[in-house]
Formats: C-alpha cells, sequence, structure tokens
C-alpha cells in the first residue's frame, strides 16, 4: 500500500474556485509554482511595459524562488517588485529580515526592473505604510506570490488582527503570540522573545485584489492548517480561508503538507 510519502505523482483538486496541486516533494512544488509564476510574467509582459508583482518571504518561498530565479529569459526588466511584510526595527542584517532575504534569494539573483522595500526600520512607520500603499496602486500588481503561516496567517494578518475589510492597504500590526512563537520554530529567532512584538503588512484586502493568487505552502509543519484553510468556515479565526473566495488562485503543496487531506485525495 502506498503512504503520502512516497506517491510520486501530481495530483490536482479544486475546492470551489480555488486550484490545489499537490506535488511529490518541496523541490517539484517550488519548480511548479515558479513554472506558473514565470508563465504569468510572460504574458504580463505582452501588454505591459512595467508590471507590479508582489513578493512572499518565509522558509515555504525557498524553493519556488530557487526555481523562479533559475528560469531563463524571464522580463525580469519589467518587473516592480514589492514584499507582504516586514519585521518592524529588525536591522537589514538580521537573518529574518524579510528584506534581507529578498535580497538574497531573488534581487541579487535577477536584472530585476525595481524592487521596492519596506523599511521596517524607519522612525515614521506611518509614512512607511502610507508611501508603500501609494506605490502598490499606482503599480496595480497583477501577480501575487503568498504562503501560508502556521496559525492561518496571509502575510502578517494573524488571526486576532485579520480584517476581510480593512480600511488600510498597509498597515502596523502587533504579532499574535503563536505567531510569534512560529517563527522560532523555523530558526529565524532563538526565542520568541526574540522577535520582534509588531510588523509592517499589506492587509488582506491590498493581496485579494491582485487578480493571480500563487501560493506556495510545502512541509508537514503546514498539514493542519491546510485542513483548516480548505474546510473551515471562511472566517478570520483562519485568515487563508479567505483564499477560497478568490477568482484565480492555486495552492502548491507537496505531499507532506497535503497529509491531512486524505478525503479530496482519495488515492491516499
Ligand atoms: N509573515 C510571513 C509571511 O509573509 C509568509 O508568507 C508566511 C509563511 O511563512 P513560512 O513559509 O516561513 O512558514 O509567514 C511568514 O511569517
Amino acid at each position: 500500500m502506498s503512504t503520502q510519502a512516497n506517491i510520486d505523482t501530481i495530483r490536482r483538486f479544486k475546492v470551489g474556485t480555488m486550484n490545489v496541486e499537490v506535488y511529490p516533494s518541496r523541490e517539484s512544488m517550488g519548480a511548479a509554482a515558479a513554472r506558473a509564476t514565470a508563465e504569468a510574467m510572460t504574458q504580463l509582459a505582452l501588454s505591459q511595459d512595467m508590471m507590479g508583482v508582489i513578493f512572499a518571504t518565509g522558509a515555504s518561498q525557498l524553493a519556488t524562488l530557487d526555481a523562479l530565479t533559475k528560469i531563463d529569459g524571464l522580463p525580469w526588466s519589467k518587473v516592480s517588485g514589492f514584499h507582504l511584510d516586514e519585521y518592524v526595527a529588525l536591522p537589514i542584517e538580521h537573518l529574518a529580515s524579510f528584506r534581507g532575504y529578498l535580497r538574497k534569494n531573488l534581487t541579487d539573483k535577477v536584472p530585476i526592473g525595481t524592487f521596492n522595500e519596506v523599511d521596517g526600520t524607519a522612525a515614521d512607520l506611518d509614512e512607511v505604510c502610507r508611501s508603500y500603499a501609494e506605490k502598490l496602486r499606482a503599480a496595480n500588481p497583477q501577480l501575487c506570490l503568498l504562503g501560508i503561516g502556521e496559525n492561518g496567517h496571509l502575510a502578517f494578518n494573524d488571526p486576532p488582527v485579520a480584517d476581510f475589510n480593512d480600511p488600510l492597504d498597509v498597515k502596523v500590526v502587533k504579532l499574535d503570540e503563536a505567531c510569534r512563537i512560529q517563527q522560532t520554530a523555523e530558526g529565524w529567532f532563538k526565542t520568541a522573545n526574540d522577535v520582534p512584538e509588531r510588523a509592517v503588512t499589506l492587509t488582506i484586502p491590498t493581496m485579494l485584489r491582485v487578480p493571480k493568487l500563487i501560493v506556495s505552502v510545502p512541509g508537514t509543519r503546514k498539514a493542519g492548517i491546510m485542513r483548516r484553510s480548505l474546510t473551515e468556515e471562511i472566517s478570520t479565526a483562519c485568515p487563508a480561508t479567505i483564499l477560497r473566495t478568490h477568482p484565480d488562485v492555486t495552492i502548491y503543496l507537496d505531499n507532506d503538507s497535503a497529509s491531512e487531506l486524505a478525503d479530496f485525495l482519495p488515492s491516499y
């Protein structure tokens, strides 16, 4: 009998309008998410001089970004890049800085047109949010890469602060305790106390406005939240449930993160 870990085919299913694709490994998941991103960028480049693309960070994005940066011939010079979130007051040199992560894993590797960084160390964070929101509105991003946190967060919209009708585009949030603990599990910080208490984040409506969402969620630690994201009532108790209302979203999983989705995947 086969187990989820040794299933080596690609399995696809739909939950409402949402497409879910399950790959045999983290690497094959990343390659598939990268191919979809590359196709979307190539299409957009046919009709746009500059395209806004929002990139995600975290361990879940490493395979996707690695594969994406190795694809030849992409129209990087036409990309105006953005990111989802950044810790407040964390220096760029810190391992967990999302700006540092994106330099290392993206912008140092490809000839991107422009990249708009969120400076969480700036003195006036209201101004950081206001000007980032303005840049996002002007760029009108057509493509957004996303991850899902173990607590269901999208960017840093943790359950206690997530608002599906948020009037703001970008805001400063207080991080949930569960979220701060989860950041240590991946080794970004030594203890939960080392995790900054606040972050700048795009809000949920800002992400959902983007017409195409490519969501990479590999790994065993995400199995429980993937089940909740696909089966629970849509609510801010699990912010990722809102993705089920988006008209063009594909979730890329590996066998590990799909391990609690047996009823969607009858071959288990
Ligand atoms: N706030 C970031 C998000 O931008 C990311 O999409 C999500 C998944 O991260 P990871 O892949 O590290 O689990 O949570 C991180 O903490």
